[in-house]
């Protein structure tokens, strides 16, 4: 592929119809912003994507397990140490308990490093009869409910890059410095086992998993796969004008990557088979997923998978399902029955949160731990009964005591939610509930393999 003819595809989507994208007051500042992040250094490489790509295709084949999560909304102020670290470690522990405990290679990929932009349902929100616009992320404007705070301001995109870089540096360092060597998974655990009974379940797998690694030590085993992690970021693709900035061609093999992060997605907003996002996601090289709500059809889903993996390439499409706990046993089977038929190799992800958010009587967008339980159980029913592979789970979650979800092993109850609501956008499971669904899950994957 020439470059000239790069560019022109890659810039295709500017003819079509872009949802949810910011409407910037100057065009100029925005022109400004994207010439500097497009001699902006990539914050991935693409050969790592490659790599990510490599293992989704295990996980079509049914060989590994995703576990992808994060925030919902990252913010400037939380790409910091202390909460960068407590994310990594809440995914670490989560993941070896799915490894240990549901016996499969666990790819883990951080909802991180780049997830600063929302697709809202509203363009607006109203608070005591005053309206402005709706938060759109930091990436765009600003979380306080004041005019000068939700302007959209394209410098945030500069922000954003440099906060993905931070984050990104420190997952690095964290995954591949030595806090990742699973000799460390009771350390991961130091702050939180005294009064938590998810703290105290996993203080006990990690005594079994140091006794089997003494063991293999014993035996003259002691591979290089334990002593750090493979880690992914990934972000959903919402921002065109930020992620064709962050898009280059491979000086290996002349084809497009946007360098923004190992992994993407097209959010059920912005899916649109003759959208801008459809098309630009067509055009880069990266692993891509596609989020779908229950009212997707099986030809939506064929017709999807023609315009973004149409040579078939395993690996390449993950379809994360957000159907609802009380819509996905009808509304899944449809979808993968006709996509099995077709032969297309694609990863099933299950993202329970999603389809189950609704408001508690005292204002909080919340989700309820049964209902995230519950869609993540009828995932794994739908594929057990259609022999298919459940291929993981993507969730928003915190590695900090918030109280933002209903229930779970601490049962927080709606009239805790004020306690620790610290979300900017849709409510996340917290430390104590993710290491629940971690067994949880865990168990679900034993019992259908
Ligand atoms: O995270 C997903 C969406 O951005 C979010 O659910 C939209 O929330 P809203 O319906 O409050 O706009
Ligand atoms: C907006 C999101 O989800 P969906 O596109 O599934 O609504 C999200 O994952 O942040």
């Amino acid at each position: 592929m020439s470059t000239t003819t790069a560019a022109g595809e890659l810039d295709a989507w500017r003819a079509l119809p872009a949802a949810q994208q910011p409407d910037w007051d100057d065009p100029d500042e925005v022109r400004a912003v994207t010439e500097e992040l497009s001699k902006a250094p990539p914050l991935v490489f693409a050969g790592e994507c490659d790599q990510l790509k490599d293992r989704l295709a295990e996980v079509v084949r049914g060989e590994a397990f995703v576990l992808q999560g994060g925030d919902c909304a990252e913010t400037f102020t939380g790409s910091n140490a202390d909460a960068v670290r407590n994310k990594l470690k809440t995914l670490l522990q989560m993941a070896v308990v799915l490894t240990y405990a549901g016996s499969v290679p666990v790819v883990k990929i951080g909802r991180m490093a780049g997830q600063f932009a929302k697709p809202r349902s509203k363009p607006t929100e109203t608070r005591d009869g005053v309206t402005l616009p709706a938060y759109r992320g930091d990436a765009v404007n600003g979380f306080e409910f004041t005019p000068q705070a939700r302007r959209n301001d394209p410098r945030r995109l500069l922000q954003a890059y440099h906060c993905s870089a931070v984050t990104l540096n420190l997952c690095r360092a964290f995954t591949k410095g030595g806090y990742a060597d699973l000799r460390q998974v009771h350390a991961w655990n130091q702050d939180f086992v005294a009064g938590s009974p998810a703290g105290q379940r996993y203080e006990r797998l990690a005594g079994e998993i140091d006794r089997a690694l003494a063991f293999m030590k014993a035996c003259g085993a002691d591979p290089e796969e334990f002593h750090g992690v493979e880690f992914y970021s990934s972000h959903e693709a919402l921002l065109l004008e930020y992620e064709r900035a962050l898009t280059r061609i491979d000086s290996r093999s002349g084809l497009p990557y946007d360098v923004s992060a190992h992994f993407v997605w097209i959010g059920e907003r912005t899916r649109q088979l003759d959208g801008a996002h459809v098309e630009f996601a067509s055009r880069i090289r990266n692993p891509i997923g596609v989020k779908l709500g229950p009212t997707t059809s099986p030809d939506d889903a064929l017709a999807l998978i023609d315009r973004l993996n149409p040579d078939g390439e395993p690996g390449r499409l993950t379809f994360i399902t957000r159907m609802g706990a009380g819509r996905i046993r009808e509304a899944l089977p449809p979808l993968i029955e006709k996509v099995a038929q077709s032969g297309a190799p694609v990863a099933w992800i299950c993202d329970p949160m999603h389809g189950n958010t609704f408001e508690a009587p005292s204002g909080h967008k919340t989700r309820r731990f049964d209902d995230v339980l519950d869609e993540v159980a009828g995932f794994f029913e739908v594929h057990r009964a259609l022999g298919t592979h459940p291929g993981g789970i993507h969730i928003e979650f915190t590695g900090d005591d918030v109280t933002e979800c209903v229930g779970g092993g601490a049962a927080i109850v709606e009239d805790d939610l004020h306690q620790r609501y610290e979300t900017a956008c849709d409510p996340r499971l917290n430390r104590g509930q993710s290491l629940d669904l971690a067994f949880m899950v865990a168990e679900m994957y034993r019992d259908t393999h």
